[in-house]
């Protein structure tokens, strides 16, 4: 990927960052770049999710697939970063399978999918990192007992991605089912590019080596300097904008195939920055759908966004018929390719016009080698940003704050946190 920062510049923007201030932040991002790179070689936890592109094995994962690779719809039943990695990539990609991604306990929703899909030409791939996650394994047993329902042995249909340990993977021994190990000393939400993310990828018939090919070449760029290296000089950029005010970073990007990359960029920024009261909030927003909604506050309200943008430079592309209604003429002789483009490049300059703080991100097209890239780079911004920082990018333990409250709330241990909700505090206002 290619980053332009010029729109975050004190020259356009405020608040913006100097070129000097970036300069004196370049000496810290030298030494936080010795702290990554010790950290990768170490294989310490959290640091060893950049060490992916090397140590993922495609022929491994497309094995475990082989026995579902007919499947018609995948169901991937996971959440946060078990569901979001992999819903990126097989989001952005064309293939003939469905993929359906159950990271909600929406009974309504869930019952939709089930009923709608022909069980018998599906498969399930139930993903969970500690193998415990409530949701996850709700939903996998709900999952497991329509296939059972509609006469479909799911043991035959079923591959488990999870830890060395715990619930899921004891289930999965006890019925042999295929099982990949989540590597160690990978968070959820950087594990896109191992089995977590990639086994739907696999199923879909993704190039899995072009994925890891394109991370692969994005890590040959990370050096210690922020003018030398992409992800660096967006994690740099962010993370500065925020310490002068732009606490809140709007991820759009400017195709509707890369829509689900900002939900997963959220998850990555917010659980991973959101620490010791310091972070930058993740917002999601597309390109152009969201000018016509969001673009008014980005423009004109508080001065406290950063607005991300992501663009491919190619893709398919299709002419806009001719009218005869004079008014409109100036469409036909454009493609929606163009209009996309003109309207990110309005957008842009609107931002820039009125000294709101932006950011782009180009990579060249939609396709493995190039999300591969995207995903890395975002990445490796944001191991980065967390070290400028200071602190721990790879816990997460205000989200498992949550989980032991309903855990607790459901019988399923003695946790403390659940007694929390029924110290509510009630103000009510009833009708
Ligand atoms: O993979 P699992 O263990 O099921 O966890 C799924 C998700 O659960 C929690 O919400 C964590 O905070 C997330 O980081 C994680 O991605």
């Amino acid at each position: 990927m290619n980053v332009d920062i010029g729109n975050a510049l004190a020259s356009v923007a405020s608040p913006g960052v100097s070129r000097e201030s970036l300069e004196r932040l370049d000496n810290h991002v030298a030494a936080a770049h010795e702290r990554i790179e010790r950290g990768m070689e170490n294989q310490a936890h959290g640091y060893e999710a950049l060490n992916l592109p090397q140590r993922t094995d495609p022929d491994e994962i497309r094995a475990a697939v082989e026995p579902i690779a007919d499947a018609e719809t995948l169901f991937t039943v996971g959440i946060g970063g078990s569901s979001l990695g992999a819903a990126t990539i097989t989001n952005a990609l064309e293939s003939d399978t469905e993929t359906i991604f159950l990271d909600n306990v929406d009974p309504e929703w869930i019952t939709s999918h089930l009923e709608r899909v022909s069980l018998e030409n599906a498969a399930i791939n139930v993903v969970s990192r500690s193998g415990t996650t409530a949701e996850t394994l709700a939903n996998f047993l709900v999952v497991r007992e329509a296939f059972e329902s509609a006469g479909v042995d799911w043991t035959e249909r079923t591959i488990v991605t999870t830890g060395e340990s715990g619930p899921l993977r004891e289930l999965a021994d006890r019925h042999d089912l295929p099982a990949l190990k989540v590597p160690d000393g990978v968070p959820g939400r950087f594990s896109a590019l191992s089995a977590v993310g990639m086994v739907a990828a696999a199923v879909c018939g993704h190039d899995l080596e072009a994925l890891l090919e394109g991370a692969a070449a994005e890590a040959e760029t990370l050096s210690g300097s922020l003018f030398e290296c992409p992800a660096y000089a967006y994690g740099a950029t962010a993370y500065a904008l925020d310490e002068r005010g732009a606490g809140v970073n709007a991820m759009m990007p400017y195709a509707e195939s890369l829509e689900t990359s900002a939900e997963w960029f959220a998850q990555l920024w917010a659980e991973s920055l959101g620490k010791d009261d310091l972070g930058q909030t993740p917002v999601r927003a597309l390109g152009v759908t969201d000018q016509h909604s969001q673009l008014q506050l980005y423009r004109a309200g508080p001065r406290d966004k950063l607005v991300t943008f992501v663009t491919a430079q190619e893709g398919t592309d299709r002419q806009i018929p001719d009218t005869d209604v004079a008014e409109l003429s100036y469409l036909g002789d454009a493609t929606l390719g163009e209009l996309l483009e003109a309207e990110f490049e309005a957008t842009e300059a609107s931002l820039a016009a009125a000294g709101r703080p932006n950011v782009r991100i180009e990579i060249e097209r939609v396709d493995e080698y190039e999300l591969g890239g995207l995903l890395y780079g975002l990445e490796a911004a944001c191991v980065l940003a967390g070290e400028l920082y200071g602190v721990n990018t790879f816990e997460q333990p205000a989200v498992e704050w949550a989980k032991n409250a309903t855990r607790g709330l459901l019988g399923g241990g003695e946790f403390e946190e659940a007694e929390a909700v029924a110290d509510k505090t009630e103000l009510r206002v009833e009708r």
